[in-house]
C-alpha cells in the first residue's frame, strides 16, 4: 500500500489514480468483512471493545460493576486485607476429619498442599477455648431472673451483641456446637490456592452440588429465591477457580507459585454469567454483612492482645461505617423482595434443607485444605443466609440475630475471599490485552494472508502502469 502510494505521487497518471482508488476500497471490504467475522465470536467481541468487559448494574443487585470495583479496590479490599490478619480473625474452627455421608471417600489429591497445618495447642487464643461466659440467650435471661442475686445481669439492652453463643447455624449441616472433633486452623498458614485436587473426584461434588441441589435455572423458569442460591454457589464457584488460578503451582520441580492467566480465563472470565454471579455473591454477602452491623459493632474481638483486639474493633467499624461505601453503595441487595409468595415458608424451609446438603458435601472433598475453605466459605454463606433470611426485622421483629464467633470469622474471610477475586477480576485489562493476542491471531493471520493477495495484486496491476 505505501509502495502504491507512493508511485501514484510520483507518476500522477490519471488512470492510475482509479486503480489504486478501486484498489483501496477492496481491501477495506476485505478488512470489514474480516472484522465483522471475528467480532460474531463471542469471545472476540467483548476484546474488540478495548474497553471493561462488565458494565451496567449487577443482575438482582442494587450495584453496578464499575461502583462494585471502585469501592472494592478503595474501601473493601485494603480494610479486609487487614482485618483477615488479627489474631481474632485468623483463627478458624473446623471439623476436619469428617465422613463424607454420601459415599466413601476417595481423595485424589496430588499435592502436599492439600493438607491443612493445624494449630499448636499454645497458639490460638486462650479466650477461644473456653465457652463464652456472656453467652445469654433470651431463656436464659429469664431464668436469671428468679435468682438475681446469684448472677450478674451482663445484659446490656441497648446492645444487641450479647456475648459470643454456641449456636447452630440452621442452613449448615455441622452441629457447630459440638466441638468434640473441631480443631482451630490458622487460616494465614492455610492459603486457599491450587492444591492438584481435580479429576473424578472434584466434578463429582461439582455435579452433586449443581445437579442435585441447585439446578442451573432456565430464565423464566424458577423462582427466584431458588436462583439466588444457585448463583451464591456459582460465585462461590467462580471465587474458588480464581483463586487456583491466582495463586498456581506455575512450574513444580522449582517450586514456583504464581499467577496461571489462561487458568482464569479459560475457568472464569470467558463466562460472564459466571463473573456475574461472583459479583452477585460479592454483594449478597457485603449486604448480609452491612445488615448486622449493629450486632458485629457491638461484638467482643477480645483475643487476649489487647492492642491487636483495639485494632481488630476499629477496623470492623471503619468497613460498617464506611461514607464512600454507605454512599456508593448502600442496598447491595434487597432481601426483602424474596419469599413474599404464599408458599415462602415452605420454600425457605425447602431451599434451606438444599443449602445443608451443600454444606454436608463439603465433606465428600478429598483434600483437606480444599475441604478446609469449602467449609468456611459454606458457613459463611450460611451465615449470611441466616443473617438475611432467618432474622427479619420487620415481621418477626421478636426475633433477634445470634451469631457464634466462628461464624463471623467465616462470614469476614468469606467476604475477604470474593473482594480479593472482584479484585483479580477488576485487573482484567491485562488479561484482556493478553488474551487480545491470542484471539487475534487467526485474526491477523488472515489479514496477512488477504494482505499478502492485495499485495500481489497491487503488484501486478502496478507493473502493469508502469509498462
Ligand atoms: C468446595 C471445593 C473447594 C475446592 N477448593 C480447591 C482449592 O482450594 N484448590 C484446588 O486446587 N482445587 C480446589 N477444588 C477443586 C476445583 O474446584 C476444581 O474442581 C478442579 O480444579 C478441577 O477443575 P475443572 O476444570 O475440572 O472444573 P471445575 O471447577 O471442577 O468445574 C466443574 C464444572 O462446573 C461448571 N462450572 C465451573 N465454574 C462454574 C461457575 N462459576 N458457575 C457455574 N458452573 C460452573 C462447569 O461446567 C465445569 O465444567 C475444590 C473443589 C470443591 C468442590
Amino acid at each position: 500500500m505505501v509502495e502504491a502510494e507512493v508511485s501514484k505521487k510520483e507518476r500522477g497518471g490519471k488512470s492510475r489514480w482509479g486503480w489504486t482508488a478501486i484498489g483501496a476500497v477492496l481491501v477495506v471490504l476485505v478488512a470489514i468483512s474480516v472484522t465483522s467475522k471475528y467480532s460474531k465470536n463471542p469471545n472476540s467481541c467483548h476484546c474488540a471493545q478495548d474497553s471493561r468487559k462488565f458494565t451496567g448494574v449487577v443482575e438482582d443487585c442494587c450495584c453496578d460493576y464499575e461502583t462494585v470495583d471502585s469501592v472494592n479496590a478503595a474501601v473493601l479490599h485494603p480494610l479486609l486485607q487487614e482485618l483477615v490478619t488479627t489474631p481474632f480473625f485468623r483463627y478458624f474452627k473446623v471439623k476436619l476429619w469428617c465422613d463424607c455421608p454420601f459415599w466413601p471417600d476417595d481423595g485424589m489429591c496430588k499435592l502436599r498442599d492439600c493438607s491443612v497445618c493445624e494449630c499448636p495447642e499454645y497458639e490460638f487464643p486462650e479466650l477461644f477455648k473456653k465457652p463464652s461466659l456472656y453467652g445469654l440467650l433470651s431463656d436464659d435471661l429469664k431464668c436469671q431472673e428468679g435468682k438475681p442475686e446469684a448472677t450478674v445481669d451482663r445484659t446490656l439492652d441497648t446492645k444487641a451483641f450479647r456475648g459470643w453463643i454456641e449456636v447452630d447455624n440452621p442452613w449448615t449441616h455441622d452441629d457447630e456446637t459440638d466441638n468434640s472433633e473441631m480443631t482451630y486452623v490458622n487460616l494465614l498458614l492455610n492459603p486457599e490456592r491450587y492444591t492438584g485436587y481435580s479429576g473424578p473426584s472434584a466434578r463429582r461434588i461439582w455435579d452433586a452440588v449443581y445437579s442435585e441441589n441447585c439446578p442451573q435455572y432456565i430464565s423464566g423458569e424458577i423462582c427466584q429465591e431458588k436462583k439466588v442460591l444457585y448463583k451464591l454457589i456459582s460465585g462461590l464457584h467462580s471465587s474458588i477457580s480464581i483463586h487456583i488460578a491466582s495463586d498456581y503451582l506455575l512450574d513444580e520441580a522449582k517450586n514456583l507459585w504464581g499467577k496461571n492467566h489462561d487458568l482464569m480465563y479459560d475457568r472464569v472470565l470467558r463466562y460472564p454469567d459466571h463473573v456475574g454471579n461472583l459479583y452477585f455473591t460479592f454483594l449478597f454477602v457485603l449486604r448480609a454483612v452491612t445488615k448486622a452491623k449493629d450486632y458485629m459493632e457491638q461484638a467482643e474481638y477480645d483475643t487476649g492482645n489487647h492492642d491487636e483486639d483495639l485494632k481488630t474493633q476499629s477496623l470492623v467499624h471503619q468497613l460498617l461505617y464506611n461514607p464512600k461505601l454507605q454512599a456508593a453503595c448502600p442496598l447491595p441487595f434487597d432481601e426483602a423482595k424474596l419469599w413474599q409468595g404464599q408458599s415462602g415458608p415452605e420454600l425457605k424451609q425447602q431451599i434451606q434443607k438444599q443449602f445443608r446438603n451443600i454444606s454436608a458435601l463439603m465433606d465428600c472433598i478429598g483434600c483437606e485444605k480444599c475441604r478446609l475453605w469449602g467449609k468456611l466459605q459454606v458457613l459463611g454463606l450460611g451465615t449470611a443466609l441466616k443473617i438475611l433470611f432467618s432474622v427479619d426485622g420487620r415481621s418477626q421483629s421478636n426475633q433477634t440475630l445470634q451469631l457464634q464467633r466462628n461464624e463471623v470469622i467465616a462470614l469476614i474471610n468469606l467476604l475477604n475471599r470474593l473482594s480479593e477475586s472482584v479484585k483479580f477480576v477488576q485487573e482484567l485489562p491485562s488479561i484482556e490485552k493478553k488474551m487480545e493476542v491470542l484471539l487475534s491471531e487467526p485474526l491477523a493471520q488472515e489479514i496477512s494472508s488477504w494482505r499478502r493477495v492485495w499485495e500481489a495484486v497491487g503488484l501486478s496491476w502496478l507493473k502493469k502502469l508502469q509498462l
